[in-house]
């Protein structure tokens, strides 16, 4: 009898929940068929699974369903849009609806609505604005972004090639060398400060949060938040959000280490912000002298702003440089064209600069190829609609949420031929390719850090090329993922080598044009003392105003010896002036001074013979 209750309790439900499902996806694009509670998931795994991949799976819904399909993930619905065109269309023209954040579970856990990515409403607004403005002016007349950049850039390899010189390269891992380099770049942006090799906050920062995003499934994504905070879920909370957590700590040190050091005196904040926690500060005490008692800016809407754009600004821009040597390992032709062009634009006596993108379409066509190679979200991240709207002509209900899939619009076949190919030439050839690229995402809602982030990716891959070649140390990485179901795209694991090229002044003047040029390309990279070896010798240029008045005049007795090598002793035989030393020298040398000196003296015989040579000419 209870069995038999049970039985019809149970069908009567799922009868109630298929009937619901059934309503529901008549407001929905197609997809596969659902079942209740499980949605899709299973055909999901399935699809995935066979295919090899996330994104492999997406393309055989949008195979079998079109440029716009719903997979139920559990009871909510997601709609991929697979267009680039219907991407646009929603995205960017009717941005409103369309820019809306889903912020549930696993992305909001931390955040708790602040922040920039999972906010939404006034506060997003606020803070986005505030972060965006920020960035701009960081951009602006003296350009900190470039120079920061740059600093680390040089600071970073100087470094390297102090520690890590072997085999004639310096020898590094890659994605360590650009964890480092673009990790020390958002943070001296944020709260201008570097970190260092060995760092072991650093070290243990960023393998903590990779755990986290490793151990984030697609299921933690959509918990929702009270189950995450419940006492008896909290095992699953610590093993994903753990590492989240310390990031979060680490920015609440730094806040705390600024605050401490401007109530001692030891920083000032002047007019001018030179980092976004000084930014911060500086609008905090505005909103408090100007009334405003419900500012949502304050230290803890603070950490959570360094804590998003921490998060969002390093693991991309890292991951996408390795990605960027990758490609550029297997293609040795790229390299040598890109380092043509770069030699042609900077004469090879100077860094490349912002100033020169418009001169260097080859590069810039190469950034976006290896953007588009990398695509570094397997699964964008999603966004809700609040009302019922149109996509691709289909009503789509509200509360459904959706993301423009960037990962499978970038190896669509019919945009991107031979979409598996990297082939910087592609958008070379076809100028409105790169509308198509939609590596930052679109509208509203679209990457803050865009510009920070194209001015990394030029500058450090353009001068890289400049200053080194690229080796792999063992086989060449292979061009494809290593993480195909993961959230993020990751590139393979690999050590790389980067020569630095023959030290030889012929080198230099010949790669620079001339003898002074190539001098000074060696004293960019080496800076202002460095040694030339002429064979066996070492010659040591000085380059520097300072230090030539140092030695040569304040310390005149050790550094006025001439070094008398063959050719110039070749006629002289250690007399004249020029190529004598020591008492010889001296009485010549005071003879035909003191000689000279007459001449100009009394009559001026000097004098007269330059003018009567000058008129009789
Ligand atoms: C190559 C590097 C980068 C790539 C490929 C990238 C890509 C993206 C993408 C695809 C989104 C989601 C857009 C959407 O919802 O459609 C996003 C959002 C975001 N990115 Fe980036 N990003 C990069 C670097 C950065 C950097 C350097 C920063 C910080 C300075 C940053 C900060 C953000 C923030 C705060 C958001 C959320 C924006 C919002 O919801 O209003 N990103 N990024």
């Amino acid at each position: 009898m209870v069995i038999m209750l049970l039985f019809f309790v149970l069908t009567f439900v799922i009868g109630v929940l298929t009937i619901n499902l059934w309503r529901a996806r008549r407001k929905l694009p197609k997809g596969p068929t659902p079942l209740p509670l499980i949605g899709n998931f299973h055909q999901l795994a399935y699809t995935c699974w066979k295919a090899g991949g996330t994104v492999a799976g997406y393309n055989e819904f949008r195979k079998e369903f079109g440029k716009v399909f719903t997979i139920w993930l559990g009871p909510l619905p997601t709609v991929h849009i697979a267009d680039v065109e219907v991407a646009h269309e929603t995205h960017v023209k009717r941005a409103n609806i369309f820019g809306v954040r889903y912020s549930n579970g696993g992305i909001n856990y931390i955040r708790e609505d602040k922040g920039v990515i999972s906010s939404n409403g006034e506060y997003w607004q606020e803070h986005r604005r505030f972060a965006l403005a920020t960035l701009r002016n960081f951009g602006l007349g003296r350009n900190i972004m470039e120079e920061k950049i740059m600093e680390e850039y040089r600071y970073r390899f100087q470094d390297y090639k102090r520690t890590n010189f072997k085999n004639g390269g310096i020898e590094v891992h890659a994605s360590s060398c650009f964890d480092l380099l673009v990790g020390s770049i958002i943070n001296t942006m944020l709260v201008s400060e570097r970190f260092e090799q060995g760092d072991e906050e650093f070290d243990y920062m960023l393998e903590s949060v990779e755990r986290s995003l490793g151990r984030l499934s697609i299921f933690d994504s959509f918990t929702p938040p009270w189950i995450l905070k419940s006492d008896w879920w909290q095992w699953r909370t610590k093993y994903v959000f753990g590492g989240l957590e310390f990031l979060l700590g680490m920015a609440k040190r730094q806040i705390e280490r600024r605050v401490e050091a401007i109530s001692n005196g030891e920083h000032a904040i002047g007019e001018d912000a030179e980092d976004f926690l000084d930014a911060f500060l500086i609008k905090m005490d505005k909103d408090k002298r100007d009334g405003i008692v419900d500012s949502s800016f304050n230290l803890d809407s603070l950490a959570i702003d360094l804590f998003d754009l921490w998060l969002a600004g390093q693991e991309t821009t890292s991951t996408t440089m390795v990605w960027a040597c990758v490609c550029l390992l297997n293609h040795p032709e790229v390299v040598a064209e890109l380092r043509r062009e770069l030699l042609e634009v900077t004469g090879g006596t100077r860094c490349l600069t912002l100033r020169d993108k418009p001169n260097t379409p080859y590069l810039n066509a190469t950034i976006n190829e290896i953007q588009r190679i990398a695509s570094i979200f397997n699964t964008n991240i999603f966004r809700i609609l609040e009302e019922d709207a149109l996509i691709d002509g289909q009503i789509v209900s509200a509360g459904a949420v959706f993301t423009a899939q960037i990962s499978l619009l970038h190896t669509d076949e019919a945009v991107f031929k031979d979409n598996t190919k990297f082939d910087p030439g592609r958008f070379m050839e076809n100028n409105n390719l790169e509308k198509n690229l939609i590596a930052f995402g679109l509208g509203k809602r679209s990457c803050l850090g865009e510009s920070l982030a194209k001015a990394e990716l030029y500058l450090i891959t353009g001068n890289l090329i400049l200053d080194f070649d690229l080796e792999p140390i063992g086989p060449v990485p292979e061009i494809k993922t290593t993480t195909p179901f993961g959230l993020m795209k990751r590139p393979p694991s690999y050590n790389i080598r980067f020569p630095v090229p023959v030290y030889t002044i012929g080198y230099y003047a010949w790669k620079a044009g001339g003898i002074v040029t190539g001098f000074r390309e060696i004293e960019r990279i080496y800076e202002k003392n460095f040694t030339l070896w002429m064979g066996p010798i070492p010659t040591v240029p000085i380059a520097d105003f300072e230090i030539a008045h140092e030695t040569h005049v304040k310390r005149a007795h050790t550094f006025e010896v001439r070094w008398v090598y063959g050719p110039m002793n070749f006629i002289r035989e250690g007399r004249g002036i020029a190529a004598s030393n020591g008492e010889f020298w001296q009485e010549h040398r005071r003879f035909a001074l003191k000689t000279l000196r007459d001449f100009g003296m009394g009559r001026n015989i000097m004098e007269g013979r330059i003018v009567e040579e000058y008129n009789y000419r």
